[in-house]
């Protein structure tokens, strides 16, 4: 038997010039193990991925803000506080850098995202004045704002529990510091070559391979191991 995957998107599922992998397509609609894909990305995206797989639509999104699995959706972040700190950012004169037509934040409900353009300095001071309640975490394709407790970790929890299986049976491939807690929980972690030295360092094996070249060769262990 394979095991349930918990698996990042942007960096690990992508070529480096953020396609999704065609590989993708071939790999996990056949995996015989549930598969969450677990991003950054506002909810939609993940869905339509998942959808498009023929896949039963396990998501985390938003970095843990809404999970989705089993058909119902839990909201596990609030975007209060994240909100206020962007909207301090544009009354200093901060632009969050996605222009006049926002896509990116546009179903985004728990969270905000910034591109990696907006000024970084300015943004984490004004976080940073809202006290411990908001964090900023780079993944390396955008500055997400959010609330301090929200973690795909957490999501991961949810989704385990709703399906009877315990965190640590997953094994989770990612590439940035909003995998790192996916990486705790998980039985086994890798982060794919390109990824950021907080995945790095909390992952337990850091590939050669880097995006899906570095998480196909995973699924080929796996699947290797299981038979
Ligand atoms: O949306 C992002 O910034 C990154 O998304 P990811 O978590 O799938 O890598
Ligand atoms: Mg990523």
């Amino acid at each position: 038997m394979v095991p349930p995957l918990a698996l990042d998107i942007d960096g690990t599922l992508t070529t480096a010039s953020g396609r999704i992998d065609p590989r993708v397509f071939d790999l996990l609609p056949e995996w015989d193990a549930p598969v969450v894909l677990a991003t950054g990305k506002a909810f939609p995206y993940p869905v339509a991925l998942a959808h498009f797989l023929g896949r039963a639509e396990t998501v985390i999104a938003e970095n843990g803000g809404v999970v989705h699995v089993d058909g119902e959706t839990t909201v596990l972040g609030d975007p209060e506080a994240p909100r206020a700190v962007v909207e301090a950012f544009r009354e200093r004169g901060g632009d969050p850098g996605w222009g006049a037509r926002d896509t990116v934040n546009r179903w985004r409900e728990t969270e905000v995202a910034l591109s990696l353009d907006a000024d970084e300095t300015l943004l984490r001071e004004v976080a940073a004045a809202a006290g411990g309640d908001v964090e900023v975490v780079d993944t390396g394709y955008a500055y997400h704002v959010k609330s301090t407790g929200v973690s795909k970790g957490r999501g991961l929890e949810r989704v385990a529990d709703a399906l009877g299986i315990e965190p640590a049976a997953f094994v989770a491939v990612g590439d940035s510091e909003n995998d790192v807690s996916t990486f705790a929980l998980a039985g086994e972690s890798y982060a794919v070559a390109n990824a950021d030295v907080a995945a790095r360092n909390a992952a337990d094996t850091v590939l050669e391979e880097s995006y899906m070249d570095g998480t196909a060769g995973v699924l080929a262990d796996l699947r290797a191991r299981s038979e």
